[in-house]
């Protein structure tokens, strides 16, 4: 059968969709699954061993179940830390949606579960007529949003949720990531997106200051079969 698969997005740039997605494949591999992760557009990349690699497709593959290599994992590694479609125009790519669908393709026929992070946040350009969304859109996957818990989250998540829905994509579970310790009102800020976001909490994980993704993925549950 093919492997689960789900699109993660989040409510901007740095609310810890990498270390959700870390959380999730450990989450996952405790349920014996084979998971792997997808990070089809990076931007901001570093010469590792010769070749560019960026940080997030990185900490991915040592996530996972198994290495699939770089290539699968993350098809387009854009240098650049700046909106995709930037980058991509600075280094003369094309980003072509049907070759990231051949690598999904690839790794869930390898794979259980496949989570495919995001760049940014849910409407984050990939070229002039292309975005993210549309991304989740062609690929069909349902959504995983995380909601970085600091004071704005709330608006951000509500749009986001908005936006999913907006493109006929199932929003099949939310994950609050605690990357302010010291927000005011957690709870109250918890419950507010509760009542608001018509989808499973996948679990609230905790602020870890030394970045251990294994560790927080003991209060996840995985979602819903994609
Ligand atoms: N729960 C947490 N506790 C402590 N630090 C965290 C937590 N979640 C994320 N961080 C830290 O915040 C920073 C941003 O997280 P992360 O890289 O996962 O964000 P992102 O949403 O994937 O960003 P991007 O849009 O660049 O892909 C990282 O340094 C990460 O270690
Ligand atoms: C460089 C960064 N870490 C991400 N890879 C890209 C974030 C793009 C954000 C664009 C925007 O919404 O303004
Ligand atoms: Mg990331």
């Amino acid at each position: 059968m093919n492997a689960a698969a789900w699109f993660v997005t989040g409510t901007d740039t740095g609310v810890g969709k990498t270390f959700a997605t870390c959380a999730l494949l450990h989450a996952a591999r405790h349920a014996g699954l084979r998971a792997v992760a997808m990070k089809p557009v990076a931007a901001g990349a570093e010469l590792v061993d010769g070749r560019l690699a960026n940080e997030d497709a990185l900490r991915l593959r040592a996530a996972g179940s198994f290495d699939p290599g770089l290539d699968l994992l993350n098809p387009y590694c854009l240098a650049s830390p700046v909106a995709p479609h930037i980058a991509a125009r600075e280094e003369g790519v094309r980003i072509d949606p049907a070759l990231i669908a051949a690598r999904l393709a690839d790794l869930r026929s390898k794979a259980d579960c496949v989570f495919v992070e995001g760049a940014g946040g849910f409407r984050v350009p990939l070229a002039a007529d292309y975005d993210m969304a549309m991304l989740a859109r062609d690929l069909g996957l349902p959504v995983i949003l995380v909601v970085g818990m600091r004071l704005g989250c709330i608006n951000h998540a509500l749009l986001t949720a908005e936006a999913i829905a907006a493109r006929g994509l199932v929003l099949a579970g939310w994950i609050a990531n605690r990357i302010d310790p010291h927000m005011l009102h957690f709870e109250d800020n918890l419950d507010a997106l509760r009542e608001r976001l018509a989808a499973p909490l996948l679990g609230v994980l905790p602020y870890r200051a030394d970045g251990d993704a294994a560790a927080a993925a003991a209060g996840l549950t995985l979602p819903e079969r994609g």
